[in-house]
């Protein structure tokens, strides 16, 4: 087994365009290896191409440029799929059957069947939290209980790596609790999770590393401590001190902003940590009355919005 569980190497996706004869470039050239182990999250706003990407990775679609493996396996090779677990962005499974007859065929198709797949479908029922409505057909379940027999349907076979597309859609915040003590679980099993999300602030606290994905190229990569920026800032609120140009001023040449907030009875002063005594000085100096003082770090979704901008286009 190598130490790298995915290498992508210069991924390439393009699509016809609806009613033209140009293309819509999905992924361009993307390179991402994603070492053995731990958990790798794959962000990026709606239409980034994370879902193309994983696609291409399990050989559903072909990239139109470009290669990948799974543990030194080229993704063209069935094999490299032996190891894989996949959860769809949208797990469709036929209605008229229960979740212990979905999770039993997966179990089948991961080659355990009899005593062996009867035991198997029950542990990952149980495990995924699906086994209390086991004999309910899937057409009376809810979205969520849909996602959990996903869950379980991926977990088939106990693979070394785990591809999960938004595993959290649709779960309520009990089943998201839940999920997250799953994820972490197989982590500490020692097994590879590559997870797309838009839940970034759970995915800040679970990833061992990053990537994040705009417009169909790679942005950033790392761990998220990379990604954020180390500076910390400082957040003063301030009874308005709107109309005090010259406080302005020398807050500006500390490298921080001060401005009215919306109400315009108080004024919100921004700076990096490292100046806050000085800043403090200022306002003294300028009998500005202090609200509140606040230090902050910026977050993963911070981070996630300086690099894609706030609008994600
Ligand atoms: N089958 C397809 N035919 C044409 N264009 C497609 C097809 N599938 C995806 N696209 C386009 O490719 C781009 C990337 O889509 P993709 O589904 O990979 O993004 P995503 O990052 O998974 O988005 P989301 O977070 O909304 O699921 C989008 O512009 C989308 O419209």
């Amino acid at each position: 087994m190598t130490d790298t569980a995915i290498h992508i190497s210069g991924f390439r996706k393009e699509y016809p365009a609806a009613r033209r004869k140009e293309m819509r470039l999905a992924v361009k050239n993307l390179d991402l290896d994603v070492p053995a182990g731990g958990l790798f999250g794959f962000l990026g706003p709606n239409g980034a191409g994370k879902t193309t990407t994983i696609k291409m990775l399990l050989g559903f679609i072909p990239p139109t440029q470009g290669s990948a493996t799974l543990f030194g396996v080229p993704v063209e090779d069935p094999d490299a799929r032996r190891a894989v677990g996949y959860l769809p962005e949208q797990p469709y499974f036929p209605k008229f059957l229960t979740a212990q007859e979905v999770v039993a065929a997966h179990a089948g198709f991961a080659g355990l069947h009899g005593r062996a797949g009867k035991d198997h479908t029950e542990a990952l029922l149980r495990r995924v939290g699906a086994y209390e409505y086991r004999n309910l057909r899937l057409s009376k379940c809810s979205k969520g209980m849909v996602q959990r027999v996903g869950l379980a349907t991926a977990l088939a076979g106990d693979p070394q790596l785990l591809i999960m597309d938004e595993p959290s859609s649709g779960l309520d915040p009990i089943g998201r609790k839940e999920l997250r003590e799953l994820l972490q679980e197989l982590k500490d099993e020692g097994k590879t999770l590559f997870i797309s999300s838009h839940l970034l602030s759970e995915m800040e606290s679970l990833c061992d590393r990053v990537a994040v994905l705009h417009q169909g190229e790679l942005v950033a990569c790392g761990a998220p401590s990379e990604i954020t920026q180390g500076d910390d800032e400082v957040a003063v609120l301030l009874e308005s001190m709107d109309g005090d140009e010259t406080l302005a001023q020398e807050i500006a040449t500390l490298g921080g902003s001060l401005a009215p907030q919306a109400e315009g009875l108080r004024s919100r002063l921004v700076a990096p940590a490292a100046v806050l005594y000085r800043v403090m000085g200022l306002l003294e100096q300028h009998k500005a009355r202090v609200i509140s003082v606040t230090q902050r770090h910026e977050t993963l979704e911070d981070a996630f919005l300086r690099l894609v901008g706030s609008t994600g286009q």
